[in-house]
């Protein structure tokens, strides 16, 4: 029984009881010896009451708290105390199990049951409830070892208390960095890692001082050196601690984020330990395990498996690196100014037939430069024009507005929409002639009733054929002007000024451009009122406008449309069709497709942390049942969403 006992395989997280603590991993195999402290490894009826207890005090704070329930839930089937939990449920299952099956024998008649069983069932059921009762009674006597030296008589006042860890190496990683302290030369464990080795044995901590890798004392060694005595060792491993008298309280909570750069720890000199680091690209989701280190935090890339987390670069160090590499950059002016200027002066250079766009005042011109989009069929050759002149941005100058700067990590959580909620805006977008509109244009056919398009603004008049608030809202160049204003100034409710409370009764814009003297834009009031209507909106965007949709009342799913491989354009491509001016469509050429594929690149060095979803327009059919099967996922299943669009005032 005691040796079963040892060998169990228990959550070292979770103290069962007082002196109680959880059984060692059996892959580590640990012995535990102490020389003047009793360390006892055993597993007591008071630790159970204990879990029991922290459950029903767990479930009853998440009930208080004002959270999505499917956050609670997922939070709940995920916490350590409930594995643990399972891990005795199943042990004790096992039991149960065994003992069910010597009374089921009891109960098959004599005769049916089969020659070669020579036992009886009453002397079975004996020995299994002798076993039982004599199990209960040693862990009950506490009569369990390993059965320690005694200690000795004269132990000097100052002597310190030691553990001595004996780990069996198997393929794994030790899962603890060690660190020399820098006056006193001692080594120190830096940090053990979250569901590593050393972690699950629940005997080393961050803070105990070593003193002995496998008999050799450490003092006056380098942590390589130690490390390379660690390394040399066959078999077992065997640690001297001091172990650290206050140990930091931790407390464990689930954080999960999206990561808004990429990472690689081996290209990181900085590191403590790049073999402890993990990698990371924009748009991972990661479960922050442990936030205990300002600066190296523990983490787990999902979807993962592996119980074994990694050090990434803390929030604040992460901003740091990232100013520092922007420094280090050659200046290019950011996207967000950049999208403004070359606009104007591209749709200067296109020569577009007919007459040239008005001048704009001032106050428009200020508030047009500052998120000019190009927005339909209009503004798509400035589109082009624009990713095709400007310069791959990689990390462009602007830490005021840049936001991978500012937050290298977006909180976020799973999010069910209920089915009484309005539905997720959804938001195309793509190179251009990548086919958004197509794709936009056949989603919606396959469906009318449930999909529709967002009615745009325009300031220009109404075409013969053309219906008011159906196909465009026709409205004045001063209202169009007070709704730009209200994008950059006003809060949708500012008391202060009336005639800005009339003149923005239609909300502010999404995006907007100008296009021969006439301003178009998409204001976030036309797409909410789609939604509350309980269709599905679904809009193409520009990527610049990506910020303006992911807000916690539109809460866009943000599909980009990627091209595929230039073979693949060229062969897909041969009987489609580009726009080139409002009223001309031509065969692609080559160069399209060039240009197609250099803007896309473009686009995802900038923007793919905030794609929910990437599909490939390749086969234009296949494509369309890819956004049909992906549009439903994202109002049916959990998705990922910032924090502050279910929890506001969030934030890392
Ligand atoms: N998968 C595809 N295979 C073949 N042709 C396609 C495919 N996807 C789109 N097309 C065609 O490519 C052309 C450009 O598509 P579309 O107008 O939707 O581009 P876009 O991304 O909206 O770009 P822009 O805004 O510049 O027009 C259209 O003629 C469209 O029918």
């Amino acid at each position: 029984m005691r040796q079963a006992a040892e060998a169990q395989l228990l959550n070292p997280h979770c103290d069962l009881g007082e002196e109680g603590q959880w059984l060692p991993d059996t892959s580590a195999e640990i012995c535990c010896q102490n020389y003047s402290v009793c360390v006892c490894v055993c597993v007591r009826p008071a630790g159970l009451r204990q879990i029991l207890t922290d459950v029903i005090e767990e479930v009853r704070q998440s009930i208080s708290l004002d959270i999505d329930g499917g956050d609670v839930v997922h939070s709940l089937l995920n916490a350590s105390w409930l594995q643990s939990l399972l891990k005795v449920c199943h042990r004790l299952w096992g039991c149960c199990l065994l003992l069910l099956l010597f009374l089921l024998n009891l109960q098959v008649p004599l005769g049916s049951r089969p020659q070669k069983c020579k036992l009886e069932p009453s002397f079975l059921l004996h020995c299994a409830f002798a076993a039982l009762l004599s199990a209960h009674d040693t862990v009950a006597q506490r009569d369990y070892g390993p059965v320690l030296p005694p200690m000795p008589d004269e132990l000097p006042d100052d002597e310190e208390a030691t553990r001595t860890v004996c780990l069996v190496k198997n393929n794994q990683p030790l899962g603890a960095t060690i660190k020399r302290h820098e006056i006193t030369g001692e080594i120190f464990i830096a940090r053990v890692i979250h569901g590593g080795l050393a972690d699950r044995s629940g005997l080393l901590h961050a803070g105990d001082r070593i003193i002995e890798v496998n008999g050799f004392s450490v003092g006056g060694m380098d942590p390589e050196q130690v490390i390379h005595v660690q390394a040399r060792s066959q078999g077992t491993i065997m640690f001297k601690v001091v172990p650290i008298t206050e140990r930091p309280v931790h407390q464990e909570m689930m954080l999960y984020v999206r990561a808004m750069v990429n990472y690689n720890p081996q290209q990181d000199p900085t590191i403590p330990c790049a073999d402890a680091g993990i990698s990371f690209s924009k748009g991972d989701i990661l479960e922050i395990v442990d936030q205990t280190d300002a600066l190296w935090w523990q983490a787990r890339k999902l979807p993962s498996d592996a119980c074994c987390a990694g050090l990434i670069p803390s929030s604040s160090l992460l901003k740091r690196k990232q100013r520092e590499l922007w420094w280090s950059q050659p200046y290019l002016p950011h996207a967000c100014m950049q999208i403004c200027k070359p606009r104007l002066s591209t749709s200067a250079q296109m020569s577009i037939t007919g007459p040239r766009p008005r001048p704009l005042s001032s106050f428009s011109l200020t508030f047009l430069n500052s998120l000019l989009a190009g927005f339909r069929r209009s503004l798509r050759l400035c589109r082009r024009r624009f990713y095709s002149t400007t310069q791959l941005p990689g990390h462009t100058r602007c830490p005021s507005n840049c936001s991978t700067l500012n937050v290298p990590y977006e909180e976020v959580v799973r999010y069910q929409r209920h089915p009484h909620d309005a539905h997720r805006l959804i938001a195309l977008l793509g190179p251009s002639g990548v086919g958004v509109n197509e794709l936009r244009k056949r989603l919606i056919e396959t469906n009318p009733r449930l999909f529709q398009g967002a009615v745009p603004h325009t300031t220009r008049p109404p075409k013969g054929y053309e219906e008011p608030d159906r196909d465009y809202h026709f409205t004045s160049r001063e209202i169009f002007d007070s709704m730009i204003y209200k994008n950059s100034h006003i809060s949708a409710d500012s008391p202060s000024d009336d005639w800005l409370k009339k003149k923005s009764m239609f909300g502010r814009f999404l995006e907007y451009g100008e296009y021969k003297g006439n301003l178009y834009g998409t204001s976030i009031e036309s797409v909410k009122d789609v939604l509350s209507s309980g269709k599905i909106c679904v809009i193409d965007i520009e990527p610049n406008a990506i910020q303006a949709v992911r807000t916690h009342e539109l809460k866009a799913y943000v599909i980009y449309v990627k091209p595929p491989t230039l073979e693949r354009l060229r062969e897909s491509r041969k009987t489609a069709h580009i726009t080139t001016t409002y009223y001309v469509n031509r065969p692609f050429q080559d160069e399209d497709l060039q240009e197609m594929e250099a803007a896309a690149q473009k686009i995802e060095a900038q923007y793919w942390q905030f794609f929910d979803h990437v599909i490939v327009n390749d086969e234009l059919q296949d494509t369309c049942a890819q956004l049909l099967t992906v549009v439903n996922k994202s109002q049916d299943e959990p998705q990922w969403v910032p924090t502050s669009w279910i929890r506001p005032n969030t934030q890392l």
